[in-house]
């Protein structure tokens, strides 16, 4: 495992986009133009939500489902990509000389033709440096609320995936993620100083344990922890519940949106970090003589 970037103090954007609907090249056209917006504050990094190119259903993924061919560490080339958010995401990332986290979209394996829920990260060069598809799948069933079933349609993902920058170690995750502490946890064991995951919540977990679950991965792991959701479209199949939150690693919330589309910046402070990690210095207190040495 190679050394983690020092962390230095950054700017992040968080779009909260809204208007996604069943035209996949208008979804695309929007978010292009939404990243752009976003670019003109000048922040570091800019992420969009989970699932942006296409309407959140387990019906909808194998239709908007595109090959994406990424390998980790191997070169990827964006010009003979088939994937037309690929391409986009990338050419928004060099125009605004930014790093982005590109949300998630419906991806299909080019090989197995499997479908995952892929998040693609880009350097200010344009360049794919990272992806993560999605580990644990969206499966619930809470009686006269909400039923749903990622796994009627796609496949989860068997990777842990971080990303290095030259201001922080990244990890990423998505969504249904967050309720996994196992998967925060190693991210951070393996140096993440900051957590990003691309999520869309619901409105009958969405007020409970959206912010919570994110306040508990910050503070178990005194990390910033953050997740990009799609505005709330009550027209739409899935109601998402927005609320768009970066919480800092002593689990305050340092910035909120609300349900609408909007882009809410965040300055992630490297005194606020190092303050939390020297005041309660739990990541020098483990007692893995104690724990099963799965997280050692
Ligand atoms: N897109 C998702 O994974 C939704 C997760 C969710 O709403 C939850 O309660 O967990």
């Amino acid at each position: 495992m190679s050394k983690p970037p020092t962390l230095k103090s950054f700017k992040l954007a968080l779009i909260q986009l809204g208007n996604i609907s069943a035209n996949k090249s208008e979804n695309i056209k929007h978010a292009r133009e939404m990243i752009i917006k976003a670019a003109s504050a000048k922040p570091d990094l800019i992420v969009l939500p989970e699932c942006f190119n296409s309407p959140y259903g387990h019906v909808h993924f194998p239709v908007y489902a595109e090959k994406v061919g990424f390998t980790p560490g191997e070169p990827y080339d964006i010009e003979k990509s088939e994937s037309d958010s690929v391409k986009m995401l990338s050419s928004a990332a060099k125009e605004c000389k930014t790093w982005l986290i590109g949300g998630s979209i419906p991806e299909r394996d080019q090989k197995s033709e499997e479908v995952y829920n892929t998040c693609t990260v880009y350097n200010p060069r344009g360049e794919l440096v990272a992806q993560h598809r999605k580990v644990h799948l969206f499966d619930i069933d809470i009686p006269g609320k909400i039923k749903f079933k990622e796994s009627e349609t796609l496949t989860g993902g068997s990777t842990l995936n971080f990303f290095d920058t030259e201001f922080a170690r990244i990890g990423l995750g998505i969504c249904y993620d967050v309720r996994f502490p196992e998967l925060a946890m190693i991210s951070a064991r393996q140096g993440c100083q900051v957590l990003i995951y691309p999520g869309a919540f619901n409105m009958t977990t969405g007020p409970l344990h959206w912010e919570l679950l994110q306040r508990g991965r910050a503070i178990d792991n005194q990390v910033y922890f953050s997740m990009c959701s799609p505005a709330r479209d009550l027209n739409a199949g899935y109601h998402a519940w927005g609320h768009s939150l970066v919480v800092d690693p002593m689990g305050k919330v340092v910035s909120e949106a609300e349900e609408g589309e909007e882009i809410i910046y965040t300055d992630i402070d490297l005194q606020v970090f190092n303050d939390a990690r020297a005041g309660i210095p739990v990541t020098k207190q483990r007692r893995f003589d104690v724990y099963p040495n799965v997280f050692v």
